[in-house]
């Protein structure tokens, strides 16, 4: 449980210049549209988790709120900022890009915006690869796409090389759309900056299908990915319950988080087993999947199988290799549950159809959904705000409909997973049936 001081988020200086969005709210009676400076979020949400903590509001774990603000900390007419997309492919990058140079342009009048090629790497001049130029006229459209127009990439770069380039261009404020990893990256590019006492500002925007990042709600491009994620089971489940014995197996992202399994399941109710890396299962003895399985098709004739990539590691050799990021690769669990359930139907002389389903890349590399768009161009708005504002080292985030700050060491602290004991998982045992323990 964070501290109220584990939530202060960093800032450049003092905030000199009045804010351009002034001259949106000018002689008006009320100036809603600007974030007070002395507002907060609250961390907890419910009347008994704070009568818990049995003191003053003031002193509660609170959240800055996200959005403009009436004085800012970078002069327009000179700042130049930066923005780099790095990871795994996520729908919605190009929307973020969008919005970001748009709001730059329009509202603040901030004319000079750089887009970094190819993640982290594009900061290396060693790589040879040319900035951009981030235009309205370039961005206009880019959000009907899917991927990123800037490039993506995983592996190390030096933040003692990539703040060399901040400064050999003059960057006043880097943006940073990406997740968990991006995220530590980010953060070794602010201890560089602080290190050398610069007034750089680093702003995230967390971008991740598998909705990992603590804290700041939900990632954007989550939904999307789900979405799509969720029509795969349904075709697994017209294969399946149109065969004799149909078996429906569907395997989905998600390294360490099962939440793309479990909301693509919740959103149709076609699954009949979820199986995520939070939650052990046994493939054999009475409780296992195997029999779990038998007993379904026997019930219903047939049975979809939701499988988060992450799920039954345990049962998996383990690769020992890792990405150029670091991180894990995966055993094939896929291939153990299916030939598992193969065998047990062969040894029991009976017939199965199984149709093996892997939306794969398929489900991230589509432009974002309409709601997705949606929260893209607001969070993007909201990061320009903050960058303008000379915060740094955060992210910002939407929790329970309010947009907030999130200082970056607290969302690299752990990865946001689904909870076991918690509602999501209740609701997915209940849309299934599956037994509760299946170990
Ligand atoms: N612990 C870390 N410290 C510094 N940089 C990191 C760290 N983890 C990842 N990165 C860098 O962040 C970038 C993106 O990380 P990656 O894990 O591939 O994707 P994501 O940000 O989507 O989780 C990569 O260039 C990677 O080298
Ligand atoms: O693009 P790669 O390297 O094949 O990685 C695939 C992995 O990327 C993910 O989409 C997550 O990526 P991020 O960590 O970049 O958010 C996982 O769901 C999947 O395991
Ligand atoms: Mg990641």
């Amino acid at each position: 449980m964070p501290s109220l001081a584990d939530l202060q988020v960093s800032s450049l200086g003092p905030c000199a210049y009045p804010s351009p969005l002034g001259s949106y709210v000018a002689g008006r009676e009320t100036n809603e549209y600007f974030v007070s400076e002395d507002d907060r979020v609250l961390y907890d949400d419910t009347i008994s988790l704070l009568r818990r903590r049995g003191e003053p509001l003031e002193t509660c774990p609170s959240f800055e709120p996200g959005g403009p603000r009436p004085q800012i900390f970078h002069d327009p007419a000179t700042t130049h900022v930066g923005v780099v997309t790095c990871g795994g492919l996520c729908p919605g990058l190009n929307d973020v890009i969008r919005a970001v140079t748009l709001e730059l342009y329009t509202h603040y009048g901030v004319t000079q915006v750089t887009g970094f090629r190819n993640g982290y790497a594009g900061f290396d001049p060693a790589h040879g690869f040319e900035p951009v130029d981030l235009t309205p006229a370039l961005v206009g459209s880019i959000n009907e796409r899917g991927g990123t127009i800037l490039g993506t990439s995983r592996g190390a770069q030096d933040p003692v090389v990539i703040v060399d380039r901040l400064v050999a261009l003059g960057i006043d404020a880097l943006i940073v759309i990406g997740g968990d990893g991006s995220m530590h990256g980010a953060h070794r590019i602010v201890e560089e900056i602080t290190r050398r006492g610069l007034p750089i500002g680093v702003v995230g925007i967390p971008k991740t299908i598998d909705n990992d990042i603590p804290h700041i709600g939900q990632s954007f491009g989550f939904a999307t990915a789900f979405g799509e994620a969720s029509k795969a089971i349904a075709a697994a489940h017209v294969e399946a319950e149109s065969a004799y014995n149909g078996v429906g197996l569907v395997k989905v992202m998600g390294r360490h988080a099962g939440f793309i399994a479990c909301y693509a399941a919740l959103a149709n109710h076609d699954a009949d087993f979820v199986l995520i890396p939070e939650v052990p299962f046994s493939l054999h003895g009475e409780n296992g999947l195997v029999r779990s399985l038998e007993r379904r098709v026997r019930e219903r004739g047939s049975a979809v199988i939701v499988l988060a990539e992450g799920a039954g590691q345990e049962h998996t050799l383990a690769t020992g290799r890792s990405d150029a990021s670091g991180n894990s690769r995966l055993g094939d669990i896929a291939t153990i549950v299916r030939e598992a359930i193969e065998k047990d139907f062969h040894d029991r002389g009976e017939e199965l159809t199984l149709k093996f389903l892997d939306p794969g890349y398929g489900i991230r590399a589509v432009p974002a959904d309409p709601s997705d768009s949606v929260y893209c161009a607001r969070l993007a708005q909201v990061a320009v705000h903050a960058a303008m504002a000379g915060r740094t080292d955060m992210v910002v985030g939407r929790r329970r409909h309010r947009f907030v700050h999130v200082p970056i060491p607290l969302v690299i602290e752990r990865r946001h997973s689904v909870n076991p004991e918690g509602d999501l998982w209740l609701s997915v045992l209940e849309s299934t049936s599956q037994p509760l323990d299946m170990r």
